[in-house]
């Protein structure tokens, strides 16, 4: 049994509750430990994520979080550095899948948060096992 974390940036609950039951689920059946911390939005999941993994406690992560477009630019900067500083930790050997939602609208988001359409949440758990399978592989 392996250690995981969901590390959420919880800007949506409703959102959020739906996208982590489907990450759990993923985990939880493929018979691993699951922990959840939660940041307040999605550009603190990479240091969030940074921060947990230096603990050695974990053997992979899941990012959860939803970014809905606005007036402004912010949501370009939102989505984009939140998933750059992801894939540049994963690109250091930390197992990642990212299930943060970049999205126009709810309900563009509510058809991808929900574990029984495209349960974008469990795909994310997918990724990070997968990551951690290649892991296991590689260091044997
Ligand atoms: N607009 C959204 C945000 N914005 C907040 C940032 O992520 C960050 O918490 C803030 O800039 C302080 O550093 N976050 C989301 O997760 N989703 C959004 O739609
Ligand atoms: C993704 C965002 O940052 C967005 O929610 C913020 O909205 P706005 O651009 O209207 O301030």
């Amino acid at each position: 049994m392996a250690n995981f974390l969901i590390v959420e940036a919880r800007f949506y609950d409703d959102f959020n509750d739906m996208l982590v039951a489907g990450a759990r689920t993923v985990l939880e059946d493929a018979g691993h430990s699951v922990e959840v911390l939660t940041v307040p939005g999605a550009l603190e999941l990479p240091g969030a994520i940074a921060l947990a993994a230096e603990t050695g406690r974990y053997d992979g992560f899941v990012a959860i979080g939803v970014v809905i477009r606005g007036e402004t630019y912010h949501f370009e900067i939102v989505a984009g550095e939140s998933a750059r500083g992801i894939m540049a930790l994963t690109m250091d050997g930390i197992a990642i899948g990212n299930g943060i939602l970049t999205t126009e609208n709810r309900e563009q988001t509510l058809v991808r948060a929900d574990p029984a359409q495209k349960d974008k949440g469990g795909e994310a758990a997918k990724a990070a096992l997968a990551l951690f399978d290649l892991q296991q592989k590689f260091a044997g």
